[in-house]
């Protein structure tokens, strides 16, 4: 090994504090502790701890998984004692509030990773800069990618990002900045970690993505099937890159595990909730009987909310998260609103040309996307 080699290792953080006990932080928590991290996770159900405590499981979101031994608590004031990094795992409306709860009990040179993806209603702040307005300081950062909870609680081989603005890497060697320490601490045989410091392309990728998997089940739910899928996903790139790029990110972290991955994943399978929320959609099912009436946290739902303020604020198109707003919060009929989405005026691929054509066929008499036999499709 060269000297330059050896200067390069990383140390992990010993003592690592995962705050949220559902499916993505006992998943999470569990690739800590493979790794050799001590893990300690908090979350709010006194029931729930003590499974993991005292059978190494959480079987309300990871039934029938085999935890590796954690400690859990729900006092957050002993969860965060010593914690040298933190992990803030719950859904990106409770943001807020949980790093408010946080900040009196976190060493301010801890960094905290969020790992909800998602933007602010009614601010348009990104998950970091609501962090940012309630810790007191701490470096912060994001944890994201193609990574369903459950296969990477089972150790499928799983990729993700860390990533941290430039910021905290400038004042330290790279191997002692925060996503290189916290990568290692993650990293195993099944997870492996890359490293980034576009935090906003990277929290974009992961906010827009859900909201563009709805779109993919809605059309999927009605019928329509692969070149439908591909086409979304194309579109939907096209979104996150425009947003990213809109708010400082770069393009191409688009195109990399946090925005092309994860989006490919999520419209890939009904293991995801964005995905599935929007087939049972498609198919016809009302609002309140999708997952048979149970809550569960779909994160496109809410954040189609945010995402077209914050296109509105910065003038940009977004069709397709303008499309799942108008069907979920508007009232606006799915068939319809998708017939009209995809006969919009033919541009250009990539944008850079400027060009927009009346669609040949709008004014014709039959509806543009056809009425399938679902049996058959
Ligand atoms: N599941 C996945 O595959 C992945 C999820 N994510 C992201 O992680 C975030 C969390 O999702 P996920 O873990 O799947 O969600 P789950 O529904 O599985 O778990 C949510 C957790 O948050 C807790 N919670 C909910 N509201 C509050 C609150 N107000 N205060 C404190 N705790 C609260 C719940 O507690 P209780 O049980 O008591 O209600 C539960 O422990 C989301 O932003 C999601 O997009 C990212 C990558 C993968
Ligand atoms: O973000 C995820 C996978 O990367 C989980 O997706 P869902 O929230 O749609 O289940």
């Amino acid at each position: 090994m060269t000297e330059q080699n050896r200067a390069s290792v990383a140390h992990p953080y010993r003592s690592v504090t995962v705050i949220g006990a559902g499916s993505w932080g006992t998943a999470l928590a569990a690739v800590l502790a493979r790794a050799g991290r001590s893990v300690t996770i908090w979350g709010r159900n006194e029931d729930a701890a003590h499974e993991i405590n005292t059978h190494c499981r959480n079987s309300k979101y990871l039934p029938d998984i085999d935890l590796p031994p954690m400690r859990a608590t729900t006092d957050l004031a002993d969860a965060l004692k010593g914690a040298e990094a933190v992990l803030v795992v719950t859904p990106s409306r409770t943001l807020r509030d949980m790093c408010a709860r946080i900040a009196p009990h976190v060493d301010p040179a801890a960094p905290v990773a969020l790992c909800a993806k998602g933007i602010e209603t009614g601010t348009g702040l990104l998950m970091s800069e609501v962090a940012a307005e309630e810790l007191r300081g701490n470096p912060i950062g994001a944890i994201s990618g193609p990574t369903f909870a459950a296969e990477t609680a089972m150790a499928h081989p799983t990729a993700a990002t860390v990533a941290f603005p430039f910021t905290y890497h400038d004042r330290l060697a790279p191997h002692e900045s925060p996503a290189a320490r916290l990568a290692v601490s993650l990293g195993s045989a099944t997870f492996r970690p890359y490293l980034s410091d576009d935090l906003t392309g990277v929290e974009i990728g992961g906010a827009v993505k859900n909201v563009i998997a709805i779109a993919c089940g809605m059309m999927m739910g009605a019928g329509f099937a692969e070149n439908t899928r591909a086409a979304l996903i194309s579109m939907g790139i096209e979104e996150m890159k425009a947003l990213a790029e809109a708010l400082g990110g770069r393009r191409e972290t688009v195109t990399g595990l946090t925005g092309t991955g994860d989006l490919t994943l999520t419209c890939s399978s009904t293991t995801s909730r964005n995905m599935s929320l929007g087939m049972q959609l498609g198919q016809g099912i009302a609002r309140d009987k999708c997952f048979d009436g149970r809550p569960v946290v779909v994160e496109g739902e809410v954040n189609a909310v945010s995402i077209v303020q914050l296109a509105d604020r910065i003038g940009l198109p977004m069709p397709i998260c303008r499309v799942v707003h108008a069907i979920l919060h508007d009232g606006a009929d799915l068939r319809g609103t998708f017939a009209d989405f995809w006969s919009r005026p033919i541009q250009a691929e990539p944008r850079a040309m400027e060009i927009s054509l009346d669609h040949p066929f709008g004014t014709a008499a039959e509806p543009a996307l056809p009425e399938l036999d679902k049996d058959i499709a």
